[in-house]
């Protein structure tokens, strides 16, 4: 059965990042005759610049064709403008939304070659595996009402708004619930439930599953503690599950501490297993084009793809393999470079996963 993979490349390094992937994912696919069909779209800046919107109807319709997708980043100076990119129906959010992606799993995996590369001290953050949950689809990022709006005096005020129902907050909780089972059976669930009703009702809720999950010990944290848990003491953690924001601001600061932004991979899953695969960074502007953008986490995003869409384990395997074998041969592009290691750009870092790719195949 042939399998339809969807990538969009986006903007900044995204296209430098996807190229690098899809030839890894393309080796793997002619090697083991994996049935994948590959196909191309555009979102973000890239869309706007061509047909005048981040997510065009012709993307959006391939993007349900499609078995799996890979994104690479979108947005820049020139398209971060509220109204062109980041609006619930648009770009990224659209797509996220459109296809009802409620479930972000954000790996945060330390690569034993990588402790010096972290932020934290080896013996700190030795032997880190944590997984983000994050809720994708609703929270401050999508409520209504939105906007900014002229006030009698004159004076503008913006507007968001937080809200969570019951139903949102117990399909993602039973998928952090599910993810701690087949992990360590430990589920911390992050809120602000002092201060916010909507993350009082979360906890509610999480307590609530909590009985239908004896084998999994829940806790709970406050934000702000965790934020500053993550860097004394990570290990404490296994599977954290939160809200839209707190996931997308906690898994940057996570990222850091398996050595870059550039090593977190991520999958956005719908409730028919449909997955965005993504690296959790960003377009990086700063770096675009200059063969300088770190490909790992959009492979090892690749690698999630046949993984959690397609079932095909062992090539899901054998790519997060070969990536452990280049950082072993040393390899590192700069974000992950310190001393007595090579440093390499993107291509070079592609091509040598490719190459061990090989010996795992
Ligand atoms: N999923 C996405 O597509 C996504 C995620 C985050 C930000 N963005 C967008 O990206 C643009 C830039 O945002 P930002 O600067 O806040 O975040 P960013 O993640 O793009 O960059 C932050 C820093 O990390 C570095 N960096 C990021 N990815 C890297 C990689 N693979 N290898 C090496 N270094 C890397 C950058 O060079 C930069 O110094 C904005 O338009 C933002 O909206 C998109
Ligand atoms: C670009 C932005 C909309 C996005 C988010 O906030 O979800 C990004 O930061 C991410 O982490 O994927
Ligand atoms: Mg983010």
């Amino acid at each position: 059965m042939t399998q339809r993979v969807l990538f969009l490349p986006g903007d900044g390094i995204g296209p430098d990042i996807i190229e690098q992937a899809r030839a890894v994912l393309g080796h793997a696919n002619e090697r083991l005759s994996l049935g994948l069909d590959f196909d191309e779209a555009l979102v973000g800046g890239a869309a706007i610049e061509a047909a005048g919107t981040a997510l065009p109807d012709d993307t959006m319709s391939r993007a349900r064709e499609a078995g799996g997708i890979l994104l690479g980043a979108v947005g820049g100076p020139k398209w971060d403008h509220l109204e062109m990119a980041n609006r619930p129906e648009k770009g990224l959010l659209g797509l996220r939304s459109g296809l009802g992606l409620f479930a972000n799993l954000r790996p945060a995996f330390l690569y034993p070659q990588l402790a010096e590369a972290s932020s934290l001290r080896p013996e700190v953050v030795s032997g880190l595996d944590i997984l983000i949950v994050r809720e994708l689809t609703g929270g401050i990022y999508f409520g209504q009402p939105r906007g900014v709006e002229t006030l009698e005096s004159g004076e503008r005020e913006g507007i968001n708004t937080y809200r969570y129902n019951e139903s949102e907050i117990r399909r993602i909780g039973r998928v952090a619930f599910e993810s701690a089972r087949q992990r360590n059976g430990r589920l911390c669930s992050i809120d602000k439930a002092n201060v916010l009703e909507v993350t009082a009702l979360w906890r509610e809720v999480m307590e609530d599953l909590a009985r239908e999950y004896p084998d999994v010990e829940l806790s709970h944290m406050y934000v702000d503690n965790a934020a500053m848990q993550l860097v004394r003491d990570p290990n404490q953690f296994d599977v954290i599950v939160t809200g839209n924001m707190f996931g997308d601001i906690l898994s940057d600061e996570a990222a850091m501490l398996t050595g870059s932004i550039g090593m977190l991979p991520s999958a956005a899953l719908n409730e028919s297993k449909q997955g965005m695969y993504e690296p959790c960074h960003g377009s990086a502007p700063d770096i675009a084009g200059q063969d300088k953008a770190n490909p790992l986490a959009t492979i090892l995003s690749g690698a999630m793809m046949l993984r959690y869409s397609f079932g095909m384990e062992g090539a899901a395997g054998a790519i997060e393999k070969a990536v452990q074998d280049v950082l072993e041969q040393g390899l590192r592009t700069p974000d992950i470079h310190f001393e007595g290691t090579q440093l390499v750009g993107t291509r070079a870092m592609g091509e040598a996963v490719l190459s061990a790719l090989d010996t795992h195949l």
